[in-house]
């Protein structure tokens, strides 16, 4: 989808982050287009997790700015950029243990208006049908399997409707058909809500067939952005992740 003359959902623009000596995130700068998928590659500890963290307000930059839909949200707290509509999903999917998989999809509503708090309930129902879930609606979480505990947070964090929902390692260690479920969930909401996605994963073929865009940070700086196709053809994007192949060598 073109950003050409499109308003971005979400600006990230000259972000730097420093934990003592060590650089982070090195100027960072892209958008995120509405209703669109965001890959974001590059080696261990080039700084991936630590934008995510500082996009939804668990870290603030030392430099730049966020913005959602044009306003600047540097420094908001996190449950503020969950009001905001941004949502996160964890390396390790974080879901409530001792409470059953519904009981989990209510607790986002926990602060909704008792007008809303109905048709919140079904929409919650729904998601369960819609990851596939619904037969263990009335498990503890606990008795779920990793795989599972995914696709609950997942539609947990799709509850209250965020604008964009930010994924650390979706796809780390699922069964495959877990991952064919998370895709076609990532999908369908784009298509059906318009909501983004902003997605840290190694799996590198399956991110460039389902973004629009994708990043590449090496030692916490942007080496590449862009098209999928153009980003993993980009030299930058090559020796410092990639590789060459043994025939290209
Ligand atoms: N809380 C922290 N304190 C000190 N250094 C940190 C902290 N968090 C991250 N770092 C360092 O910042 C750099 C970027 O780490 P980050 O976890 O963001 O990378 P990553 O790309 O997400 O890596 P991975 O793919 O392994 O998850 C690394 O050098 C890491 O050691």
């Amino acid at each position: 989808m073109s950003e050409a003359g499109a308003e971005a959902l979400l600006t990230v623009d000259g972000i730097g982050k420093r934990f003592r000596g060590v650089v982070a995130v090195k100027d960072v700068s892209f958008t995120v287009a509405p209703r669109s998928v965001l890959g974001l590659i590059g080696p261990n500890g080039s700084g991936k997790t630590t934008l995510l963290n500082i996009v939804n307000g668990v870290l603030a930059p030392d430099q730049g700015e966020i913005r959602l839909s044009g306003a600047v949200t540097t420094g908001r707290r996190p449950s503020d950029l969950a009001a905001l509509g941004v949502a996160r999903t964890f390396q390790a999917a974080r879901v409530f243990s001792t409470l059953t998989v519904t009981q989990n999809l209510f607790v986002p509503l926990l602060h909704q208006r008792a007008l809303e708090r109905r048709a919140a309930h079904r929409r919650a129902l729904e998601l369960l049908a819609f990851v596939g879930l619904e037969r263990h609606a009335d498990r503890v979480a606990s008795e779920l399997s990793g795989g599972q505990q995914r696709l609950l947070e997942f539609a947990r964090t799709l509850v209250t409707r965020p604008k964009i929902v930010l994924m650390d390692e979706p796809f780390a260690g699922v069964h495959p058909q877990i991952k064919a479920t998370l895709i076609r969930c990532i999908r369908e909401t784009v298509a059906a809500e318009g909501a983004s996605f902003l997605i840290v994963s190694h799996e590198v073929p399956d991110l460039v067939a389902m973004s629009d865009r994708m990043v590449c940070l090496v030692e916490g700086a942007v080496a590449a952005w862009g098209l999928p196709a153009d980003v993993i053809r980009e030299e930058k994007v090559i020796d410092g992740y990639l590789g060459r192949s043994e025939e290209a060598a």
